[in-house]
């Protein structure tokens, strides 16, 4: 049985015939070297975040006030990162995160992030405005783990239509994204005029939905892309959302519903109540409110709220698995990751996303071990001190 950190050994006996990883192994280098494949706004439109940036810095700096204290002789030669999520084992307590329009990191797009995360037995979330829809990117995973991501739109009758499709094509869970029904000023984008959707990249799972047709008088051709596109901006967010709205949908899905964006605790409440599965505690990666709190620092107050009655997800700034188990000891069943995978897709599609997420499964592996620790089930606020 191979382990998580057999991929050390690996790149090491390799290196015996010259063969080096190809990827950078330090996720946080992955950003400067991914610059140097995409255009300069894909890159800005992944990269960046909203306004000055210091959501994003907050994000990592959270994690810095936070220290590890290894633990000696405590026999940890067999480990376990494998968590239980709604009721499934998932191999180590990482997700993909949903990110839309891959297409712009490589051609491969979703399906090639789908591929490497069911390699993995990983699950991977599928973005609304994902570059390939949903019943493709389905049968490109094949039988590996899936959920799907919602940006609910304004008209509930398109909504419906997309929840139906993701249950008909065995997505497993619906994670309802709620701190993006706009995007906002993000001046990496902005100076360069750049939207990807205005280029028909992220619309496809709308473009394919026949509620949405009927919306545009019939499939979206050359005639009427345009219109198709004014359509889609319209319908994309729905500013006007309550709480009340879930139980509509609560009863158009019969798997568990995850609400994602949550940095309150009574947000979290109001889920629970609202008889939601999970909340992410997530910032967006620092892409939508400007100088809001770290999401690392949200985590503990939400975790200490609904943790008994939630699945308490987390994302927002995971670069290592030492940010991996600080999450987890401050309270999350498992983390998500985004940019680090976006940037080993774009620097070598499929084969880069496996790259990246065994880098930090195995990275999580050997510094859970060196502490002490055999899997998730050892952690807690006594894993870690303030700095
Ligand atoms: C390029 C990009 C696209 C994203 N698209 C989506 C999306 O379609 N739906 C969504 O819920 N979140 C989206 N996110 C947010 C991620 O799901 C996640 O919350 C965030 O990237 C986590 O932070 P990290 O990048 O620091 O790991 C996107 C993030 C990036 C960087
Ligand atoms: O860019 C994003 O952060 C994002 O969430 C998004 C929103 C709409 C379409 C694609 C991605």
């Amino acid at each position: 049985m191979s382990t998580p950190a057999d991929f050390q050994n690996e790149i090491y006996l390799a290196g015996l015939g010259d063969v080096l990883p190809g990827f950078p192994t330090d996720l946080t280098k992955l950003e400067d070297a991914a610059r140097d494949v995409l255009s300069a706004r894909a890159f800005g439109y992944v990269a960046g975040s909203a306004g000055s940036e210091r959501t994003a810095r907050f994000n990592r700096e959270a994690f810095d006030r936070w220290r590890i204290v290894p633990r000696l002789l405590r026999d940890v030669s067999v480990r376990d990162l494998s968590v239980e999520v709604f009721g499934q084992r998932m191999p180590a307590p990482v997700l993909l995160a949903p990110l839309g329009v891959q297409s712009i990191l490589h051609a491969d797009g979703e399906r090639a992030t789908a591929r490497a995360a069911a390699a993995l037995g990983l699950t991977s979330v599928l973005s609304t405005a994902s570059s390939t829809a949903l019943e493709d990117v389905a049968e490109a995973a094949g039988t590996g783990p899936r959920w799907y991501q919602l940006y609910w739109p304004k008209s509930r009758e398109l909504a419906a239509s997309l929840v139906a499709r993701a249950e008909a094509a065995g997505y497993q869970a619906l994670v309802v994204t709620l701190d993006t029904f706009t995007l906002a000023w993000r001046p990496r984008d902005l100076d360069g005029a750049y939207l990807p959707f205005l280029r028909a990249v992220g619309v496809q799972n709308y473009f394919s939905d026949p509620v949405f047709q009927a919306m545009v008088g019939g499939p979206v051709t050359d005639a009427n892309r345009d219109a198709a596109l004014l359509t889609w901006v319209g319908q994309f967010g729905n500013p006007a959302l309550t709480w009340d709205d879930l139980a509509w949908l609560r009863e158009r899905w019969s798997g568990p519903i995850v609400l994602k964006g949550v940095q309150h605790p009574d947000d979290a409440r109001r889920a629970a109540a609202a008889g939601m599965d999970g909340v992410v505690v997530s910032n967006h990666g620092g892409r939508q409110v400007d100088g809001a709190v770290a999401s690392l620092d949200a985590l503990p107050v939400v975790a200490e709220a609904v943790g008994d009655r939630l699945t308490v997800l987390f994302d927002s700034g995971i670069r290592t698995g030492s940010d991996v188990i600080k999450a987890l000891a401050l309270g999350a069943r498992a983390v998500l990751v985004g940019r680090p995978f976006a940037y080993g897709l774009a620097l070598g599609g499929e084969a880069g996303v496996r790259h990246v997420l065994r880098s930090l499964l195995a990275d999580l592996d050997l510094t859970l071990a060196l502490a002490g620790l055999t899997g998730p089930g050892d952690l807690g606020p006594d894993t870690l001190v303030r700095a």
